[in-house]
């Protein structure tokens, strides 16, 4: 089940979310890994304000660990915000996150009282995961389809914290095109949102440009296919997606490589970079300030 993110459904979560936040004193957000920026709302910043919050870059399993670090460190310099990579069911590194909750609430003025935390994220990233995990038993629902967390749940992990569970969930945003194409090309939407060869091409583009050996090695390729389109019809061979008349079936070997891409087969690939996404940013302002200028020259 999809949840359709139509502007009542946004206002909903929103206002829930606020209404809230004055009894929260921490909140999680859960990210992927793989594309922190795309994966983020930047409402969670809005709706915490000031509170603390760890952002935590979780499926660390299926990101490039390089990539991983430079994330932490640009999420680290962010006001009152700690960041760390996790594997939600590793259960060291879970433990990891319950101590760092316990020191970033040991603000509060009564020690006794539980440090209440929310945990926000788009659908898809890990959050039910993280949750169970957490608790150490099944509290909230999880699977690889978008939107099964149930709503209002307060959860006594009987260890010093208190989960807040739903008003969390946010919808990713589309502003940037790219983005629109990671979360696609990762699985975190679904794959109708956008053409499934075009999603596929996008990520081939993308590996060509930084993890070409790993595709070479993966689709036994006897040399770098120049183009995306090349690459698919190369994978297309090589795999048998054939029609009848041994034409390359595109749409089938799209839905392979998104697989093997989604389960770290061609190797564990980030889709963006900080400094990737800090680019991409300024050219979005530099457009939208030309945009304004040009309207500004209007008669
Ligand atoms: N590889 C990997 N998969 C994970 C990890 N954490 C969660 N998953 C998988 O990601 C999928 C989504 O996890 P959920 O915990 O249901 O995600 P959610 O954010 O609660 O999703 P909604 O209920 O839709 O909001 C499931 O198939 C999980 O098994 C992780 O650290 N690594």
């Amino acid at each position: 089940m999809a949840i359709h993110w139509f502007p009542g459904h946004m206002n909903k979560a929103r206002k829930k979310i606020a209404e809230a936040m004055p009894d929260i004193d921490l909140v999680i957000e859960v990210l992927d890994a793989r594309l922190p920026f795309s994966s983020t709302n930047p409402m969670v910043d809005e709706l915490r304000s000031d509170k603390p919050c760890i952002k935590i870059l979780n499926k660390a399993d299926l990101a490039d660990p390089a990539v991983t670090d430079q994330w932490v460190k640009y999420f680290s310099q962010q006001h009152n915000t700690q960041a760390m990579p996790l594997v939600a069911e590793d259960k060291k590194q879970v433990k990891k996150v319950i101590q760092l909750c316990k020191k970033l609430g040991s603000h509060r003025s009564n020690k006794k009282l539980a440090i209440r935390v929310m945990i926000m994220g788009i659908p898809n990233v890990g959050k039910s995961t993280l949750i169970n995990a957490l608790a150490g038993r099944q509290i909230a629902r999880t699977g690889n389809e978008p939107a099964v967390t149930k709503a209002n749940q307060m959860i006594d992990l009987k260890n010093g914290i208190v989960l807040s569970d739903t008003p969390g969930i946010l919808w990713p945003k589309f502003e940037n095109e790219l983005s629109g194409y990671r979360l696609a090309a990762s699985g975190a939407v679904k794959d109708t949102a956008i053409e499934y060869t075009d999603v596929a091409l996008f990520a081939l583009d993308y590996l060509l440009q930084h993890y070409s050996q790993a595709l070479v090695s993966r689709f036994k390729m006897k040399a770098l296919p120049d183009t995306a389109e090349q690459a698919l019809n190369t994978i297309a061979a090589k795999r048998g997606c054939l029609r009848p008349g041994g034409i390359a079936d595109l749409h089938k070997a799209s839905e392979l490589a998104l697989h093997e891409l989604r389960s770290a087969k061609i190797g564990l690939i980030s889709l963006e970079t900080p400094a990737m996404v800090e680019g991409e940013l300024a050219e979005l302002e530099a457009a939208r300030l030309a945009a304004l200028e040009a309207d500004e020259q209007q008669p």
